[in-house]
């Protein structure tokens, strides 16, 4: 497809707005506690022979993560195991699309990943709470997924489904041959090219997606109130960014949904409702690679009741499953050998950076944090707390009077969580004889302070939770 990056229509408005913010609503309660088996028992400076011995990081999978992706976790370092073969806690998890519930996440977890965009089946908002980072891994397989959309649109364009399962009841009736040009008028279909494509959601999907439909000659508008500057780079020419959904699908034939799901107040859920349903072209393609939920089906279904529009998606929707102008298959958007191993990858890259050097990045409830490389016997803490005025004070009090010089440190805050990075040189606390365990507790149970960890030494050692004040190890 030959493309023409000249110049992009941009409502400049859109491109200064930020991407939704994540809910981090809700009270804290208890978290179930199911396995508290991390000791601290060594972190004492006497220990120092046993505390830089390294030991091994488990990370427990849910569903089938790409062996690929895998290997980037050192056998010497970390034990991988599926979460129902596990024989201890865990400090990162691994998933896909499994739906995770509150009660799978121990107490010993202090990461999880998503291998993918959508982190709706993790409970992103609890975690936050309970100062675990989740992390995705984005435009990781937003290829695979865009193929599958010019597939979508290809399939509802012209009547193939129908035509391959009429063929197969020809082919069952011996009539095949016989019938097969008589009855090719009963599929007839139409062509892309010159027609609209509204794209809803210019991420990464969304962005390469806009591309390839202008590569098809199609005319391509787009809505998205948080468009990031990099997909804005990426857009293809003459894109017309619209201020609405229903400005953006008004005058389209096809429209492709690339947006999260997002449950609650001011989230997506049904997002595509009867009061968007309406502004739909008679005969309009809605193309669902992003979530079934995004969609009511009832008004998806008014849609194709009254018109020869089509509903093309990798979710399934028992109230569309059969119609006759839905087709709907499994969920294989990134069902790819190369999404799966660059997506599971890109997780474990991510994890193994949190896990050993406490650095943040492509997390949707915490900040990117990355601090300067620990110098050669520094030891590293990394504290989580709530996201309130004094914390940094607090903490480097803590520090202050246990007589520790803190070498390198860094604070960054998103929404309602705050999350600090600080190296210091144990050496200066040798001779005070500080037991740093109970550095450790004063810091972890500071009000306001969620959980703290040292990255240093035994994996494992040193992690420890303030759940409404008690202090858990
Ligand atoms: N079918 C499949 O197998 C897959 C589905 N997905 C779905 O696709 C979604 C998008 O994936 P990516 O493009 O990688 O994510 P992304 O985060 O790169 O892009 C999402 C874009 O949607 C925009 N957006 C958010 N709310 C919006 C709204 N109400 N209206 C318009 N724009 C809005 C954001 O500003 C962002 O630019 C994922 O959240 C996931 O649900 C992703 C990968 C695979
Ligand atoms: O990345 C996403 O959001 C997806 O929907 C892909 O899901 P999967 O990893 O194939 O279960």
């Amino acid at each position: 497809m030959m493309m023409n990056m000249r110049k992009v229509t941009i409502i400049p408005s859109v491109l200064a707005r930020a991407v939704k913010a994540r809910c981090l609503a809700g009270t804290q309660q208890q978290q179930r506690l199911f396995l508290s088996s991390m000791d601290t028992d060594r972190w004492k400076t006497e220990d120092w022979e046993d505390f830089t011995k390294r030991g091994k990081y488990s990370i427990q999978t849910y569903n089938k993560i790409s062996t690929k992706g895998l290997a980037k976790f050192p056998q010497e370092m970390y034990d991988v195991s599926p979460a129902e073969f596990a024989s201890g806690p865990a400090q990162a998890l691994l998933i896909r699309s499994h739906k995770l519930k509150e009660d799978e996440v121990d107490v010993s977890v202090r990461a999880i990943a998503r291998c993918g965009a959508g982190t709706n089946n993790i409970p992103v908002a609890r975690m936050t709470e309970f100062g675990i980072p989740v992390f995705n891994t984005p435009g990781a397989n937003a290829n695979a997924v865009k193929e599958l959309i010019l597939c979508g649109l290809f399939l509802g364009s012209r009547r193939i489904t129908d035509g391959i399962n009429h063929m197969r009841d020809l082919g069952e009736q011996g009539v095949a041959r016989e019938r097969v040009e008589k009855d090719k008028a009963m599929f007839g279909g139409r062509e892309i090219k010159g027609k609209t494509m509204a794209v809803i959601g210019l991420g990464h999907i969304g962005a390469l997606t806009a591309r390839d439909a202008a590569g098809l000659g199609m005319v391509v508008k787009g809505y998205d109130p948080g468009l990031s500057v990099q997909s804005a780079l990426f857009l293809p020419q003459g894109l017309e960014l619209m201020d609405s959904i229903t400005s953006a699908i008004a005058d389209a034939d096809y429209v492709s949904l690339n947006i999260p799901y997002i449950k609650g107040d001011g989230g997506t859920h049904g997002i595509i409702g009867a009061d968007v349903v309406r502004h739909l072209k008679p005969g309009a393609v809605v193309l669902n690679f992003a979530r079934g939920e995004l969609v009511d089906s009832q008004a998806m279904k008014d849609h194709l009741d009254n018109s020869d529009g089509r509903y093309v998606s990798d979710f399934p929707d028992d109230e569309l499953w059969d119609h006759k102008n839905a087709i709907i298959i499994p969920h294989l958007g990134a069902s790819t050998s190369e999404a799966e191993d660059q997506a599971a990858a890109m997780a474990a890259e991510t994890i193994r950076d949190f896990i050993e050097h406490g650095t943040i990045r492509n997390s949707v409830n915490f900040p990117t944090t990355e601090l300067a490389e620990r110098r050669d016997h520094a030891m590293r803490v990394t504290v989580v707390n709530k996201n309130v005025p004094g914390m940094v004070s607090k903490i480097a009090t803590a520090f202050a009077n246990a007589g520790i010089n803190i070498l390198q440190q860094i604070n960054k805050s998103r929404g309602d969580i705050a999350y600090n990075v600080l190296d210091f040189d144990p050496a200066s606390v040798s001779d005070l004889k500080v037991d740093l365990r109970d550095l450790q507790k004063e810091l972890t149970l500071l009000d306001g302070v969620l959980s703290s960890r040292v990255l240093f030494g035994i994996p494992g050692a040193g992690y420890a939770r303030n759940i409404d004040g008690k202090y858990h190890v």
